[in-house]
């Protein structure tokens, strides 16, 4: 069930009526619905119930959205998190989201991100180099603890998605070669402070097949016997995240959670490990739209030029991955339309859509950007000196601006002239 549908003839968020959320927060915002995020959070831990040994964890992929609200939701719908920085793991743990549940992923953790999460408690660093693996084992020894590792590979397989975001191939810079992990384990095991029981992988994200997944994670498979018999102790697969979303009519169709569930559960059957998730997209994407108005409409060669009051720094994925949004008129009016929509940035990259056929809008209609849930407000800018959207959490009929518009403004309280 989708939660944004039309409610006498004008789109809703839940019971919420988006040209009331506008009036009152004005544009453009992000509108999230909690339902739907609620609803995606709990189709993942079914999906995934039962698989490997011990309890699953769908730890959430904290950089998808990382509002403190989305975080508490999540986290009270029974997620984990999977956090890059020490500002995600601090955010996470604001949220409630217990020690035992956050993994640290990303290539360039710092030795003072390392020490503030290690002393705060978490399930495990997912290492990505040996170099990263001393730093780590510094860290741990400094502090007398032990440092729960887990450690990632890159299995060279493509998977079929955008080349940007794409983690998986020997060019990228992600994980260690799946043909050195003995040797990196065993140098690792030699290291003090470092409990290394965890081996982790992600090949990408928006992943329209599960091909180049069950590829990844057998050759994951093939590495943890090989680590058993190496005498390393294998507890967690931590199988990442990656699975793409539906982006509606004319768009490649993801496999669905269920789907995904039965390929892991066939995959890791004889593996005898804990089981871990990272799903970002999947869990925030389709639960947002970003609700824009229209500046004005001025005429064009091929198509009016359709300028609202979105910008690319407002929603990159479209200047940074071609990404495709389907566009919808908040009162559609029956009547379509062929329009370029584009923002009032000045980069020609500015540009969301050309020859879309949408529903006719004129200066001062609403419209959405579907999918906008995921990567969407937190990779947003001020380019242009325009402000950061704001974003809004419905929850059945009420709502809650849950942050607020971020005006340039701002800056001077942190544009200084300390010249040294
Ligand atoms: C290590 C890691 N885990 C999880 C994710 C979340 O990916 P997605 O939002 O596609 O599920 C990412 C982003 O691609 C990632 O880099
Ligand atoms: N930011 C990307 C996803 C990258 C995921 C992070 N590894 C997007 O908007 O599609």
């Amino acid at each position: 069930m989708d939660h944004f549908h039309l409610v006498d003839r004008a789109l809703h968020c839940e019971g919420v009526s988006l040209e009331a959320i506008a009036a009152a927060a004005g544009t453009p915002t992000y509108v999230y619905s909690s339902a739907t995020m609620d609803r995606h959070a709990a189709v993942m831990q079914q999906a995934v119930a039962g698989a490997g040994s011990g309890e699953p964890l769908v730890a959430y992929a904290v950089k998808a959205n990382p509002n403190a609200h989305v975080l508490a939701r999540l986290g009270k719908a029974g997620l984990g998190a999977d956090v890059v920085s020490i500002g995600e793991y601090r955010r996470a743990r604001a949220a409630g989201i217990a020690p035992e549940r956050i993994v640290f992923s990303g290539v360039g953790k710092t030795a003072e991100e390392m020490a503030e999460a290690l002393a705060g408690g978490l399930l495990q660093f997912n290492v990505e180099s040996m170099e990263e693996a001393r730093t780590l084992s510094a860290v741990a020894a400094e502090q007398g603890r032990a440092a729960p590792m887990g450690f990632r590979i890159n299995p060279d397989v493509s998977a079929g998605t955008h080349a940007k975001i794409t983690t998986g191939t020997a060019d990228n810079k992600f994980g260690i070669a799946a043909g050195d992990a003995l040797t990196f384990t065993r140098e690792a095991a030699s290291l003090p402070g470092l409990a290394v029981h965890g081996v982790t992988v992600h090949i990408g994200s928006q992943l329209v097949s599960l091909e180049p997944l069950e590829q990844a994670f057998r050759r994951l498979g093939e590495l943890i016997a090989a680590l058993r018999e190496d005498g390393c102790d294998i507890r967690i697969a931590d199988l990442g995240g990656g699975l793409g979303v539906p982006h509606g009519p004319g768009q490649p169709e993801p496999p669905s959670p269920e789907a995904y569930g039965h390929m892991v559960r066939r995959v890791t059957a004889d593996w005898n490990t804990r089981l871990l998730f990272e799903p970002g997209r999947l869990i925030v994407g389709n639960a947002g739209v970003l609700l824009t108005r229209v500046v004005r409409v001025k005429p064009g060669v091929r198509a009016p030029w359709l300028i609202v009051d979105a910008g690319m720094n407002d929603l990159m994925r479209p200047a940074l991955y071609d990404a495709y949004h389907r566009i919808e008129a908040v009162r559609p009016s029956g009547v379509s339309q062929v329009v370029n929509v584009v923002g009032p940035v000045c980069e020609t990259g500015d540009t969301f859509t050309m020859d879309r056929e949408m529903d006719r809008v004129e200066a001062g209609d609403l419209i959405v950007f579907r999918t906008a849930g995921a990567y969407g407000a937190t990779l947003s800018s001020g380019y242009n000196s325009r402000p950061l959207a704001a974003e809004v959490l419905v929850d059945g009929d009420r709502w809650a601006l849950i942050r607020r518009r971020v005006d340039p403004d701002a800056l001077a309280g942190v544009e200084t002239a300390e010249w040294q």
